[in-house]
């Protein structure tokens, strides 16, 4: 058995935690002979509440759950940790875009970034969840000069899982017979999601997703605004929003960084550096592999008008997140 590796999770008393921190403990993520030790960080009014998720975790006997520390102290819940999941933040309601949440969630980022820039290891792989995930994740960067910029992510594997299943389910087949579907840009009403490269998996062989579906005006609109609404669709029905497939999103996205995605890719939002004519310094969501615990952008596809169009849509509005959250993060 592995020496156990220290992980933090913020917003640890909340609804995605609840669901994500079973998912960590029982070895989901970071595999079944890795041991973990949890940093749970919350607000101080929220201690009372966390003591609750810690006593569950240990009636929960997990072998894999090598010990917890709760804490409302950044810099005492990211000491030395090699993976942070940046959940706490304020969750949207219904009627609200994930960019209305900027003002109130900027900070945060900020402020944690400059506490993992200070304590945790310089290879800590860390994923945004937080909304607006993508400009969070770069603030944090900012605030964050002594852990390089791939090593700070934002989740938009939700809405992958989200595309593969309404793809599996158009196409009448189990949804791991989906794959290489792409999310292009923001996790927001702009992102694009792509289905042009996917493959489905027919009698062991792997056709294109586009030529089993045939219907392009399908792949173009309903499922581009479905997967685009799908969250806000979750909060309408739920009054609060997803968080079950949030945590199995990040679950499955922090899996893939540290254990490899195999013959797949997944989409990940990481500092562009400006692949296909995507704005520079901005964190936007592209396909990538992962070999090593090193993501990389797939390349060399092909990008049709209507993708063109959909990405700069997506770029513009990433590049206008950053300029009012640095303003945001003046003071
Ligand atoms: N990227 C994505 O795909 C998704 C992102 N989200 C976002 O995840 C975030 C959390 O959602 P939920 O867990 O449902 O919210 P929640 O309200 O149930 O839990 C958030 C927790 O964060 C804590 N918190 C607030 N400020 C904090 C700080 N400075 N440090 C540490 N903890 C802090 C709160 O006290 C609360 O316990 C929201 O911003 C939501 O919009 C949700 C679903 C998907
Ligand atoms: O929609 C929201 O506000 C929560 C979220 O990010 C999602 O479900 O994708």
């Amino acid at each position: 058995m592995a020496a156990p590796i220290k992980v933090a999770v913020t917003g640890a008393a909340g609804q995605i935690a609840y669901s994500l921190l079973y998912q960590i403990a029982s070895g989901a993520v970071f595999g079944p002979n890795q041991p973990v030790y949890l940093h749970l960080l919350d607000i101080a009014p929220m201690m009372g509440v966390l003591n609750g998720v810690v006593m569950e975790l240990a009636d929960c006997a997990l072998p894999l759950l090598a010990g917890v520390l709760p804490t409302a102290n950044p810099e005492e819940a990211f000491k030395d940790v090699a993976a942070a999941f940046l959940v706490g933040s304020m969750p949207r309601k219904e009627g609200m875009e994930r960019k209305d949440l900027l003002s109130a969630n900027v900070r945060i980022f900020k402020e944690q970034g400059q506490a993992l820039d200070k304590v945790a290891r310089k290879d800590v792989k860390i994923l945004v969840v937080g909304n607006p995930a993508n400009t969070n994740a770069l603030i944090c960067s900012k605030y964050a000069p002594s852990i390089p910029r791939e090593n700070f992510t934002a989740m938009t594997r939700l809405d992958h899982n989200r595309a593969q299943a309404q793809l599996a389910d158009k196409l009448g087949v189990p949804v791991r017979d989906v794959k290489n579907v792409i999310i292009w840009g923001n996790h927001s009403s702009t992102q694009f999601p792509d289905a042009s490269n996917a493959l489905v998996n027919v009698g062991g062989i792997n056709k294109p997703v586009p030529a089993a579906v045939n219907d392009d005006e399908y792949l173009k609109t309903t499922f581009v605004t479905t997967v685009q609404k799908r969250g806000a669709a979750v909060i309408a029905a739920r009054k609060m929003s997803s968080a079950l497939s949030a945590a199995k999103a990040a679950s499955d996205h922090m899996r893939d960084w540290f254990l490899g995605t195999g013959d797949r890719w997944v989409s990940m939002g990481v500092i562009s550096d400006g692949s296909y004519g995507t704005p520079r310094d901005v964190v936007f969501s592209f396909p990538v592999t992962v070999t090593n615990g090193k993501w990389k952008i797939v390349e060399g596809l092909t990008i049709s008008d209507f993708a063109r169009e959909m990405l700069d849509i997506t770029g513009k509005e990433l590049a206008e997140e950053k300029r009012d959250a640095l303003e945001v993060c003046k003071d």
